[in-house]
């Protein structure tokens, strides 16, 4: 095989992996997981429920779902040592690098790690997301010399998160829609960090690696931190002209508009983007200001109309988060957190039926022989 034919810049379109897991299925205008579509699953399932579905492969019954939620209550707790690390890190830490610093620092933690079984590896990925919502929103908190915050044991697994967040126990509708944005993160088949740790797992290195690599690839701004980059434009301006304005001169200066755009889905919405949308009209409507919502339809519009791009799901996401009174440098590692459950599956398939990642080059340097 010559492989300079097969250079597909970025991977665009290559299979890269068998999966029983997720596919973005661009025929059908689904997204499958587990045989399952995530849009309607967010209409009647939670996120302990998506859960059970990456990490057990079946659909929860309401017993099931409710011992998974006591699974994750029950790794609550995260180790002192990790904590203290937290607490050594320099204020302007990305919680973004406390958590791969936290998830990283845990290794050393497992009396097991070399053991990559089924069983193992189940057991560390409800560990790690049972301990998630402490280390992301300590990591803030410490980092912005606020005092660690303890979770609330007697709340679900998503409002406790959120409350842990903002302080203030979250309402039911409120407590939904987090938990439908976090159902909606949970798994996405193979983006960059998906990807990215299915590499690492490829060598028979272990779960904590691969997700320390997942975190540093799902930062940056093309993926998932994307979602704060739209908070910040947002945040920018104060009317929908001002927004329009804001977007034009970027396009002026060809630079790329944050939350627009998708490997896959190119031409059309993002699916989970239409969900977030009609959370953020419902939070609109609740506190009578539709500014946001104003804007970020207007921003819809002039892109479709400019550059023939939709939003993706962080260009929704974020206006909730905002809305729903979550702090800014929280909304990407709360994504990473929801896609630890998606993450943990992959690795476990990756481990379960591994061939090493090492693919080949086109070489464009010198041949001095
Ligand atoms: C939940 C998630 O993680 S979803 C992804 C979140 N990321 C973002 O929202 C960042 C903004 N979007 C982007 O950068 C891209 O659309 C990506 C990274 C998501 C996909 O990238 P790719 O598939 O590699 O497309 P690529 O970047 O090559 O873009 C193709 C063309 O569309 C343009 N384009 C793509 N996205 C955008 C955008 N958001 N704003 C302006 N132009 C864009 C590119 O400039 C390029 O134009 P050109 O052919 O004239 O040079
Ligand atoms: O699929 C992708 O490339 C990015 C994405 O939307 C996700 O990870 O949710």
């Amino acid at each position: 095989m010559k492989t300079e034919d097969t250079f597909v810049p970025g991977l665009e379109g290559v299979i890269a992996s068998e999966t029983g897991i997720s596919l973005l299925d661009t025929e059908q205008e689904k997204i499958i997981i587990r045989g399952y579509d995530l849009i309607d699953l967010s209409t009647r399932k939670t996120y302990a429920d998506l859960v059970y579905l990456l990490l057990e492969g079946t659909l929860s019954s309401d017993a099931e779902r409710q011992a998974v939620e006591e699974k994750l209550k029950a790794h609550y707790q995260v180790p002192d040592t990790v904590m203290d690390i937290l607490n050594l890190l320099p204020k302007e830490t990305h919680p973004m690098d406390g958590q791969r610093t936290a998830i990283s620092a845990s290794a050393g933690f497992d009396k097991n790690l070399d053991d990559r079984s089924l069983e193992a590896n189940k057991r560390r990925a409800y560990e790690i997301l049972g301990q998630l919502p402490a280390i992301t929103v300590n990591s803030y908190r410490i980092l912005n010399n606020k005092e660690p915050v303890d979770p609330d044991p007697v709340l679900p697994y998503s409002a406790n998160f959120l409350y842990m967040i903002t302080g203030e126990k979250p309402t039911e509708l409120e407590a939904d829609i987090f938990d439908r944005s976090l159902l909606l993160y949970s798994e996405h088949e193979m983006p960059n960090s998906t990807f990215t740790s299915r590499v690492i797992a490829s060598t028979h290195s272990d779960m904590y690696g691969a997700l320390s690599g997942a975190v540093a690839s799902l930062k940056g701004n093309l993926h998932g931190g994307a979602n704060e980059a739209v908070m910040y434009m947002l945040q920018d301006a104060r009317s929908v002209d001002e927004f329009e304005n804001i977007l034009k001169e970027k396009l002026l200066h060809k630079e790329k508009i944050m939350g627009f755009g998708h490997r896959v889905y190119m031409k059309k919405m993002d699916p989970r983007a239409a969900m977030m949308k009609e959370s953020l009209r419902q939070l609109c409507d609740l506190h009578g200001d539709s500014l946001l919502l104003d804007m970020c339809e207007a921003g819809e519009k002039l892109m479709a109309q400019e550059k023939g791009l939709y939003p993706n799901l962080d260009y929704y996401a974020a206006p909730v988060y905002w809305m729903l009174g979550i702090p800014i440098p929280l909304y990407t590692p709360i994504f990473f957190s929801s896609r630890t459950a998606g993450l943990c599956a992959h690795i476990i398939e990756q481990h379960n039926n591994n061939r090493l990642f090492r693919p080949r080059v086109k070489y464009t340097g010198e041949r001095n022989l």
